[in-house]
């Protein structure tokens, strides 16, 4: 046999793989990278984060795909360059880490790379007849696999698409193996860009996971655009403003908030030119920037335990948080102010960094490829993810 499909077949049969998830979200932030222990499969999976970092990305990186991120009009060849670029800087931030941590790429299985979003586009979004969902990440996995010597899986949304979903939460399939429990029903909330959730019953029945709106993509705008800070330091400059009810109003009646999940969305909608038309909508002067960042903050409150409560009706329910909104001190009070009867925890005790979830969800999903099992029967699309790079 072809000795990489041997390598592969290996992969597929050992106990259990050691694989890097990448994830570097709508915030721009960084890259997130956690080096997980996978061992089983399916609703067998155990997953042990073993290292985690963030890397911030550099001034220059953040300018780079601010330049093409959720833009409509782009420069095509700073996109052409960029997945390239991305890709290859990803494989670097790898190899340190990695370094940093004493661990060498004969260690590592595979590598699970979500790649950088530059666009999402749900039928939802463009509504242009006869073009279907899509969804673009960049940082090809090529790159990755060639630049550090190890299998890479990439690009995962595309499948799912293929398979009738919008590309998105993904979430839905590492939620539902990870933290399914017999004994307790369970939102798995995430705030980072955007805020999405799973819910999962202890009957194991009705999964829904969703995107709800605005996690803290508002707030870090809004903050550059008046502080230049990337964002809120825990909710303190939200904390000193006044939210204004008619600017939350009009806002929460925005169509997004109305469509029934499971649905998607991004920076694309949930941007400043949709606080200036609510702001318009609603009559009001631009008001004080702490105002501002304190209604929008409340808008992700909001939305959060209103599309909560909408799903799990009056069923009791524990709350596990992730995602760095969870360091928004002020906006983790507001929802527990607006579910006061509701135990709201974080992932870690779950076993989980909620900073890393997202991270391990790619290495669950290339895990769950490797394996060759179908991912969770059950849940639609059911369908294994990621293409596979040979690094030779
Ligand atoms: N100490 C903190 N105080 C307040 N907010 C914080 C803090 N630390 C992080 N955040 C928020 O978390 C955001 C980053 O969260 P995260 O990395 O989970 O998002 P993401 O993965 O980029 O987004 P998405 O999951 O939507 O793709 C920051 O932009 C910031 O708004
Ligand atoms: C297209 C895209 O990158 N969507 C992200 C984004 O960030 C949060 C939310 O919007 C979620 O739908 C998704 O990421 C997570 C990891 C997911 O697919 O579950």
């Amino acid at each position: 046999m072809n000795q990489k499909i041997q390598k592969l077949l290996e992969l597929s049969e050992k106990e259990s793989r050691r694989i890097i998830g990448l994830m570097s979200g709508t915030s721009l932030d960084g890259l997130d990278i956690a080096l997980c222990k996978i061992s089983g499969s399916g609703l067998n999976t155990q997953l042990t984060i073993e290292k985690f970092e963030t890397v911030s990305y550099t001034e220059e990186v953040k300018n780079d795909i601010r330049g093409i991120f959720s833009r409509q009009q782009i420069d095509l060849q700073k996109l052409t360059l960029l997945n390239a670029k991305i890709g290859q800087l990803h494989a670097g931030l790898v190899l340190s880490a990695m370094k940093q941590w004493g661990v060498h790429p004969e260690d590592i299985d595979c590598i699970a790379s979500h790649g950088q979003t530059i666009y999402h586009a749900p039928k939802r979004l463009h509504k242009l007849e006869n073009y279907p969902d899509a969804t673009l990440q960049i940082g090809d996995g090529d790159h990755i696999a060639v630049n550090t010597g190890i299998i890479t899986l990439s690009d995962f949304r595309q499948k799912n698409i293929a398979g009738g979903g919008e590309g998105a939460p993904l979430a839905i399939y590492g939620d539902y193996i990870l933290f399914s429990c017999k004994d307790e029903n369970r939102i798995l909330l995430n705030i980072g860009g955007i805020a999405n959730f799973t819910k999962l019953l202890a009957t194991g029945v009705d999964v829904i996971c969703s995107d709800l709106g605005p996690g803290n993509t508002l707030t870090d705008a809004l903050c550059m655009q008046y502080f230049n800070k990337p964002f809120d330091p825990e909710g303190s400059i939200a904390r000193s403003g006044k939210v204004s009810g008619q600017l939350l109003e009009t806002m929460l009646a925005h169509p997004f908030f109305l469509e029934e999940f499971p649905k998607t969305t991004g920076p694309e909608l949930f941007n400043t030119g949709f606080i200036e038309a609510a702001l318009a909508a609603s009559g009001l002067d631009l008001p004080d920037p702490r105002d501002l960042i304190a209604t929008a903050t409340a808008l992700t409150a909001k939305t959060i335990t209103l599309g909560i409560k909408k799903t799990i009706l009056n069923m009791p329910f524990t709350l596990y948080v992730s995602g760095g909104g969870c360091h928004n001190s002020y906006l983790m009070e507001q929802i527990q102010n607006e579910l006061p009867s509701v135990a709201v925890r974080l992932t870690e005790e779950l076993g989980i960094n909620p900073d890393a979830k997202e991270a391990a969800l790619f290495a669950l999903l290339a895990n769950e490829t490797l394996c060759g099992s179908k991912v969770c029967a059950g849940i639609e699309p059911s369908l294994t993810m990621g293409k596979i790079s040979l690094p030779d």
